[in-house]
């Protein structure tokens, strides 16, 4: 432990080079008796007495004081004073003194004695040598010569500059040792790096205040060396003064060798174990070595291991990527193929129907041609007609005139002959006044005689037989039966029939002899009479039965039938003859006439739509058109693979239909195609609806068929019809790909015409974002992005007619149009300013209606609507037939209706919306278009 030296007076130079001095070791021993301690629980502070003791040197100072030893009967204490001259006057201060304590009525008898040092003498280490058996004291080390040190401080000892200061030097520790005599060996165990391990011991030992201490071996040549240095340093301490002056010392404990440390033989011994750890140590340091070189080897291995497993793992990595990049490649070479293949084969399409155009066009233009050198041609030859027609007028003229003047004789002769027969029947109705008194006189005699007879009968019955007394006398009635007599009676009766009879049909000859001229036109209106008793039922046959009966006077009366009694008295019923008055024309022609002929041409509808469905599936316009010219019978019949007398009759009924044209060459009949046929009929026109006459000849036609059932159960006719389920509809109109695809081409078609018509019905500018709900192909779609640049248009639908859309209808490339697959009653709708309902709402019902015009107006963006395509009814439902006829399609084939604008517009009000209003196109489809407002 190295303590402040204050006062360096004392101290003798070691050496000079390193600062090192020896100072005098200072130190005093101090007892302090204690009394008898007799109250209990009461002690004597040894700090107190410590600090008494220090108080009682003043102003001498120890610089160190500790207890040594502590008794019940003493305390002693060790301390330490600077200098030597200090002790005597501070062993003055204490030895023999007092200590009274506070509380202790004893006083602590103080006793004070400088201290020994222990440090060996001449003596000591003279007769260690005499009496040691094991030592050669003419060998160095075996004899007093080597001194023994401990707790030398390491870096006082260091070489100055040194890079390592803790480290004691053997050249300082010989530099400061030869003052007293010549070093022949040094030792510092610390310094051999096998020393620990042969000692088995540590030697980086600390002293208290923080420097590393070594212990060392001084050996001298001389003996006179030895015991200068032995002596100099008896009772000393070492001291270091630093450049500032400032000095600290140590205490070092020095003692001579008695273990023959620097002796040959332990030199030796040391030098050969060192020998044998460094030969250890080598093999030590070459295992380790080996092992290291192993290890190292080892993870070289493993390192090389690892690298190939990466570089594996990235060529595989880089196999998987070439592959994937190769696929990448492939696909996109493919696609960029088929997208190329697409583009060729859409611009050799293109192209076909550019050349068919122009073929048509000047076709066309040639056809032009002809008919204008043939108006040419024609209107010569009309007027030379028309000479000859005004030639043949006036010869016409005079023969009319002369007929004329010839009628009128015949007339004049037809009216004196009138007159003569209306003299005739004057006369007739006089002779038959004459006959109807002659009649009223024989209906009074018959009475008289009635009566006469009557009277007789009864005189000879009361004749017979005698009258009870009080009985009455029965009149009789003309009911009554007669007994007796009948025959006469009936005899009579018959008679007066016959003259009735008679008179009858005198009567009807001179009214059909007034009425002659309209003889025969009343035979229509007899039969008609007789359909109109037909229908009046009992009543009818009983005019019938007493018609009959009057006519022919043979039958008997019904004397039960009141009826028959008074029809026997007007036999013949003006009404009908009023009728028959009614049911004539002025110019005497049956209005009859008329009504069939209507229904005739209705029923050769069915037969019109089928001989055009049967010409356009056969390809008749198609073989016309590719051919460019007139085509003969023979040819068509050929080219379309049909018999020749089916194709004639074919070519005759399109020609009256006018969908052909005929032109004579050399007599041969040869055909050509009207232009709507050509435009409409043939499969390659773009204004083609052919799709549509396919799908009505083949899927609509079956269904109608069953008009009379739908009427009937007011619903559509699809199980019958195909035999499949129309709970969903559209499942069973899509019941498979071929039968949707024809579907898509029948919607498809109509846009052609009158797409533009509709989506310009409104200014739909405003509207960018626009959704075509059931867009089907897309056909409206494409209409609107042509007629709107800004927009963009989503078609929403079913899976499956997105998918068959975008295979057949809508190219890659029309980037504003895009697809959205889902139920639009079930999946939510994509957000839009505008919503297309082309042709939606007519297949629902009202109440599926407003549920899916519902969920349109929870999509859309609030200022954006919704336009309605639709066939519009008048108001009054009166009409368009069209429109009618479409109405009952949708009655045979769906779940709705066609509706009025007032109907569409509560349906768009029942869901929110406002601003409805509604514009006709004057073709088939209308728009109807409905608002959401801002604030919703
Ligand atoms: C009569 S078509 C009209 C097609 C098109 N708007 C037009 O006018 O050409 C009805 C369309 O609605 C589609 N559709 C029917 N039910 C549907 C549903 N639940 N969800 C989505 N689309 C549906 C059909 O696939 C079809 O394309």
């Amino acid at each position: 432990m190295t303590t402040i030296v204050h006062d360096t007076s004392e101290a003798v130079c070691l050496s000079a080079e390193f600062n090192l001095y020896l100072k005098p070791i200072a130190k005093v021993t101090v007892s302090v008796a204690l009394p008898q301690l007799k109250l209990p629980g009461k002690s004597i502070s040894n700090w107190e007495v410590m600090e008494r003791i220090k108080a009682m040197v003043a102003p001498e100072q120890f610089s160190a004081l500790r207890i040594s030893k502590s008794t019940m009967d003493f305390i002693r204490f060790e301390g330490e004073v600077e200098n030597k001259t200090v002790v005597k006057s501070l062993l003055g201060r204490l030895d023999g003194k007092s200590i009274k304590l506070s509380g202790f009525t004893d006083v602590l008898k103080v006793r004070a004695v400088e201290n020994k040092v222990d440090f060996p003498t001449r003596h000591d280490w003279d007769s260690f040598f005499r009496d040691a058996k094991d030592m050669n004291e003419t060998l160095p080390g075996e004899r007093p010569d080597t001194i023994h040190l401990e707790g030398l401080p390491c870096r006082w000892f260091s070489q100055k500059n040194s890079p390592f200061p803790d480290r004691p030097s053997e050249k300082v520790l010989i530099a400061v040792f030869e003052t007293f005599g010549k070093v022949r060996n040094v030792d510092i165990p610390m310094l051999d790096p096998y020393r620990e391990e042969m000692l088995d011991k540590n030697f980086n030992t600390f002293s208290f205040g923080g420097h590393l201490n070594f212990e060392a071996y001084v050996q001298y040549q001389e003996y006179c060396g030895f015991t200068k240095a032995m002596d100099t340093m008896r009772g000393m301490k070492l001291m270091l003064k630093g450049e500032d002056g400032k000095a600290v010392a140590c205490n070092i404990k020095v003692t001579f060798d008695t273990s023959k440390h620097l002796s040959e033989l332990a030199l030796k011994r040391r030098t050969l174990e060192r020998m044998k750890l460094q030969e250890l140590e080598r093999q030590r340091e070459e295992q380790k070595r080996q092992a290291k070189e192993e290890e190292e080897r080892r993870k070289e291995m493993e390192r090389k291991q690892k690298e190939q497993e990466e570089e594996e793992k990235e060529r595989k990595k880089e196999e998987r990527l070439r592959r994937r990049e190769l696929k990448l490649r492939e696909k996109e070479q493919r696609k960029t193929l088929k997208k190329v293949r697409r583009q060729q084969e859409w611009e050799q399409k293109k192209l076909q129907m550019k050349i068919a155009m122009e073929e048509r066009r000047l076709l066309l233009a040639q056809r032009n041609l002809e008919s204008i050198r043939l108006i040419a041609e024609l209107l010569a030859r009309a007027k030379a007609l028309k000479q000859q027609q005004q030639e043949k007028e006036r010869a016409e003229r005079k023969e009319q005139e002369r007929q004329e003047q010839a009628r009128q004789k015949e007339e004049l002769a037809r009216l004196q002959q009138l007159e003569a027969c209306r003299r005739k029947q004057e006369e007739e109705l006089r002779r038959v006044e004459v006959e109807k008194d002659r009649s009223l006189e024989l209906q009074r005699r018959e009475k008289e005689l009635r009566e006469r007879l009557l009277c007789n009968l009864m005189k000879k019955s009361n004749d017979g037989s005698t009258k009870p007394p009080g009985t009455q006398e029965k009149v009789p009635t003309k009911e009554a039966s007669i007994p007796g007599g009948t025959d006469e009676m009936l005899e009579v009766l018959g008679r007066l029939n016959g003259v009735k009879a008679a008179e009858s049909k005198e009567k009807r000859v001179s009214k059909s002899g007034a009425q002659a001229h309209a003889s025969g036109k009343n035979r229509a209106m007899e039969e008609r009479r007789g359909v109109e008793e037909r229908k009046t039922g009992r009543e009818g046959r009983r005019e019938e039965a007493a018609r009959i009966y009057c006519h022919d006077g043979i039958q008997k009366p019904d004397p039960t039938n009141q009826s028959s009694t008074i029809i026997l008295q007007s036999p013949v019923k003006p009404v009908a003859m009023d009728e028959c008055r009614e049911m004539t024309t002025p110019e005497g022609t049956p209005a009859a006439d008329a009504y069939p002929r209507k229904i005739l041409e209705y029923m050769e509808g069915f037969l019109i739509s089928k001989t055009m469905f049967t010409s356009c599936e056969l390809g008749v316009y198609d073989v016309l058109l590719g051919a460019g010219r007139p085509l003969s019978a023979e040819e068509i019949s050929q080219a379309i693979g049909a018999s020749l007398d089916g194709t004639e009759r074919l070519l005759a009924a399109c020609t009256g239909l006018q969908l052909l044209n005929t032109h004579k060459d050399d007599g041969r009949v040869l055909y050509s195609n009207t232009d709507q046929a050509s435009v409409y009929l043939t499969r390659s026109s773009p204004l083609s609806l052919f799709q549509s006459i396919q799908y009505n000849s083949r899927t609509i036609y079956f269904c109608w068929h069953h008009l009379t059932d739908a009427v009937r159960e007011g619903r559509n006719q699809y199980e019958r019809a195909f035999g499949v389920s129309s709970k969903d509809l559209f499942e069973a109109l899509y019941r498979c790909d071929e039968e949707m695809v024809k579907f898509m081409q029948l919607m498809n078609s109509i846009w052609n015409i009158c797409g533009k018509d509709v989506v310009r019905a409104f200014d739909l500018s405003p509207f960018k974002a626009i959704c075509d709900l059931g867009g089907c192909s897309g056909a409206l779609a494409k209409q609107c992005t042509s007629s709107y640049p800004e927009c963009t248009v989503t078609i929403f639908d079913l899976p499956k007619v997105v998918r068959m859309s975008r295979e057949h209808f809508v190219s890659e490339a029309d980037l504003r149009i895009s697809f959205h697959q889902g139920d639009f009653f079930k999946d939510p709708l994509p957000e839009a300013d505008l919503y297309i309902l082309a042709r939606i709402l007519h297949d629902w019902t009202d109440e599926r209606c407003i549920e899916l015009l519902g969920r349109v107006y929870e999509a859309c963006n609030p200022g954006g609507g919704v336009l309605l395509v639709e066939a519009l009814l008048h108001d009054d439902g009166s009409g368009p037939l069209t429109v009618q006829l479409y109405s009952l399609n949708m009655l045979v084939q769906t779940e709705g209706r066609e509706r009025t604008a007032p109907q569409y517009s509560a349906l768009l009000a029942a869901a929110g919306f406002t601003n409805i209003q509604h514009r006709l196109t004057g073709k088939i489809y209308d728009a109807v278009l409905g608002h959401k407002e801002v604030r919703d």
